[in-house]
Order: structure tokens, then C-alpha cells, then sequence
């Protein structure tokens, strides 16, 4: 282990009665770096983000996060997943606040200012107010990813962060969320079906294989301005999807 592995996975196996998910997998996550995580539907990408979460245990192994168990790091893990766990009785500016008063953070005023910046970065300054049925699809994603950053963790775990959305909208969002990462210098997970997704948010890509393994790939890609336009964008986009064809026959 480096001194900059925060996440550090070791030999973790899982299985759902017969059926073998993980395999052995060794993995460290870099303080800081961004992570995507793809691979064919069922192949068990949402099962290795809830044993990180420390949500399920692993059949074998173990999972360390800052050199110390799960439990340890909880304050500092934030999730976002499919169901984006909004309630609707509360309001944009409520929602954000939680985070921060299960923190312990007894200065309102101070938290309020501190909500109202991210407000203003995430483009949801003018929503404060809104409950999520008055919200867009893309608004209340925007609003799901404000309240996992608000207490600046440092380590975010996604699920899909935009999934179901329409494809400049998601760019959008992707935008909002790369800023956030480096701004915060948060170890950021994400599991994603977009290839684009991929390439265009992570710094290093995890192919979820065949045989419950996980390869690795460094993305050359990751966090250039206009990365989409240059050209080799979308040959990246093409090699991984290849990478992922070979090595991932449907379940
Ligand atoms: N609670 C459970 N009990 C039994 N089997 C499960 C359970 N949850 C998931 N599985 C099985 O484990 C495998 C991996 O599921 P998982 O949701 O991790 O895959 P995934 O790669 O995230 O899939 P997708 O891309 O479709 O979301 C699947 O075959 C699924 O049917």
C-alpha cells in the first residue's frame, strides 16, 4: 500500500448464493482520483459500491478506507445512488442543510452561506425553494449531487449520476460533478453504462470482468478542456467498449 491509496480493496470475493459476483478482486483507490467503473449489466458493479459503502460484507477479504475499517470513514463517505433518496416534503435549501445538522453543524447562518455557495456552482441558486415535484429530472440530480458534496467527503460513491437523463443535460451534469471532484479533491467512484460517462469523468477506468476480476485502464483522456472535440475522444470511447466486449460475455 502507497501512502496515496485511501480506498484499498484486498482479495474480496462475494457471492449471491451459487453465483460467484467478485473473485478475488484487489483494487486501491488514489486519494483524490476519479474511478469508472463499467462493465455488462449484472456483471456486479452496484454489489462492489455497496460493499465499499460497507452496505453488504464480503464473503471473503476486506475493504480499508483511509488505512482503517468502513465504519471509521462513514462521516466522510458520501453516496449518491439510483433512487435519489430526496424527500418531498423538503425544500432544495433542506435537503442540502442535512448533511450538515446530522454533522453536528450548529451554526445555521454559517451552513446556509456554505449551502448558497455550492448553490450557485451547481446552477440551483434560483430553486432553493422548490420541493422535487416542482424539479426537473436533471434539476433534482443536481440537487442529489449538491447534498452528497455539502460536507465535502472524501469519498463519493455513484450509482448511474445520470442516468435517465437527455444527453446535454448530462454533460451538464458531468461538468458540475468533474468541478466539484477537483475542486473538493475527492476520491470519486462511479458506476456508469455511458462509455462517454466514462471517459469524459474518470481518470481511471475499472472494467468489471467476465470472471468477477477487474482491470484496469488509465484514461489519457480524463479532465482535458474540450475533451470530447480532440481527436482520439471517441477511439478511447471505442477501445473500451472492445475491451469490455472481449471480456464480458453476457451472464
Ligand atoms: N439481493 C440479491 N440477491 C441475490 N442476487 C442478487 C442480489 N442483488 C443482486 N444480485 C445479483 O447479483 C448480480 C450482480 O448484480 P449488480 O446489481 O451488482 O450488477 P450490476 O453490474 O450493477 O448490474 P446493472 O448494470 O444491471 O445495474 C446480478 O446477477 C444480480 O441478479
Amino acid at each position: 500500500m502507497s501512502n496515496e491509496d485511501f480506498v484499498v480493496i484486498s482479495d474480496i470475493s462475494f457471492q449471491f448464493g451459487e453465483q460467484l459476483i467478485l473473485n478475488h478482486v484487489e483494487l486501491s483507490l488514489k486519494k483524490g482520483k476519479s474511478y469508472a467503473l463499467i462493465g455488462k449489466s449484472g456483471a456486479g458493479k452496484s454489489t462492489l459500491l455497496n460493499l465499499i459503502a460497507g452496505f453488504i460484507q464480503p464473503s471473503q477479504g476486506r475493504v480499508t478506507i483511509g488505512g482503517g475499517p468502513i465504519k471509521k470513514s462513514k462521516g466522510n463517505t458520501a453516496f449518491l445512488f439510483q433512487d435519489l433518496g430526496l424527500f418531498p416534503w423538503q425544500t432544495v435549501m433542506e435537503a442540502i442543510m442535512m448533511p450538515l445538522l446530522l454533522k453536528k453543524e450548529k451554526n445555521r447562518e454559517k451552513a446556509k452561506e456554505q449551502i448558497l455557495v455550492l448553490l450557485k456552482e451547481m446552477e440551483l441558486e434560483s430553486l432553493k425553494d422548490k420541493y422535487p415535484h416542482e424539479l426537473s429530472g436533471g434539476q433534482r440530480q443536481r440537487v442529489a449531487i449538491a447534498r452528497a458534496l455539502i460536507s465535502k467527503p472524501e469519498l463519493l460513491l455513484m450509482d448511474e449520476p445520470t442516468s435517465s437523463l437527455d444527453s446535454m443535460t448530462k454533460e451538464h451534469i458531468q461538468q458540475l460533478i468533474l468541478a466539484q471532484q477537483q475542486k473538493l479533491r475527492t476520491t470519486l467512484l462511479f458506476v456508469s453504462h455511458d462509455i462517454e460517462e466514462a471517459v469524459f469523468l474518470g481518470e481511471v477506468i475499472l472494467i468489471l470482468n467476465k470472471n468477477g476480476t477487474i482491470q484496469e485502464m488509465k484514461n489519457p483522456y480524463f479532465a482535458q478542456k474540450d475533451a470530447k472535440e480532440q481527436l482520439g475522444f471517441y477511439e478511447a470511447c471505442i477501445e473500451i467498449r472492445k475491451s469490455m466486449n472481449m471480456e464480458l460475455p453476457m451472464k
